[in-house]
């Protein structure tokens, strides 16, 4: 068998005045050591792309995170400057990519951005600033220039009774990174609860009915990922899904 491709999406920014296509190393990374597939990257191309196509020649998608935010017209609120940065080429990927994904019962694993892009995609909505909320947790990025205290596990999520998470990391809590400011606000039809932070807040889904792996987490599981063994037993699981899914093409 060949080895596995997993595409992993990109954001669309500029870089010394120029624009580029980019994904934080991590991601890559994350599928590189921890899966039995080659990551490519997905570029913010939109209608650019032939997604039928592409999703046709990947066994796997990872939709990463972004600082960026998904444009708020995407789930029916008004846009305004305290919302952005924002990244419409990165929209007008991956809101596509993920139907086209579910349409070829592709492995997804939505991470950060990913996950809030999943919601939005099945028809939910996202909090713009969570932490304006009374009575929630601060959800942004911990403020220390040490990356492994930013990506350190701050928070506990209760993981879904019966649900897919806890079958994958075999118990009912476990502790996570959170580095974000928008969350899930009106949870899409079509979504399974699958954890939840303390404030109530929706940490991860399931999509309903999925027929490969559908999973969206609003932490960091790719941040050293190897050396975390939740972690590396979630992208197990996904490299499971991947390594069917190409079993079925070859057999088609
Ligand atoms: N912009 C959204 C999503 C947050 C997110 O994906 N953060 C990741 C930051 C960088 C990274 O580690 O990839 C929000 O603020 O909620």
């Amino acid at each position: 068998m060949t080895t596995p491709l997993v595409g992993v999406t990109a954001d669309f920014k500029e870089v010394d005045e120029r624009p580029f296509h980019v994904v934080g190393d991590k991601y890559l990374r994350a599928v590189s050591d921890c899966t039995d597939a080659t990551p490519f990257i997905v570029p913010a191309m939109g209608h650019h792309l032939d997604i039928p196509e592409l999703v046709r020649h990947m066994d796997g998608l990872v939709l990463t995170g972004s600082p960026a935010n998904v444009h708020p017209t995407h789930y029916g609120h008004e846009p305004h400057e305290r919302y952005e940065p924002y990244d419409e080429a990165r929209d007008a990927t991956t809101l596509p990519l993920i139907r086209e994904a579910l349409a070829q019962k592709l492995p997804i694993f939505a991470i950060c951005r990913g996950f809030q892009e999943l919601n939005v995609v099945f028809g939910g909505s996202l909090h713009p600033r969570l932490h304006e909320l009374e009575d929630k947790l601060d959800h942004r990025r911990p403020q220390d220039p040490d990356p492994d205290v930013q990506y350190g596990p701050v928070h506990p999520v209760s993981l879904a009774p019966g649900g897919l998470l806890a079958e994958i990391l075999g118990r009912d809590e476990t502790m996570v990174n959170s580095l974000h400011n928008q969350g899930i606000d009106r949870l899409a039809p079509g979504l399974a609860v699958e954890a939840t932070a303390p404030d109530g807040i929706i940490e991860a889904v399931r999509i309903e009915g999925a027929e490969s792996f559908a999973l969206g987490v609003q932490w960091h599981p790719e941040y050293k990922a190897p050396a975390n063994p939740d972690s590396v037993k979630l992208y197990d699981a996904f490299n499971a899904a991947v390594l069917a899914r190409k079993r079925r093409k070859i057999a088609a």
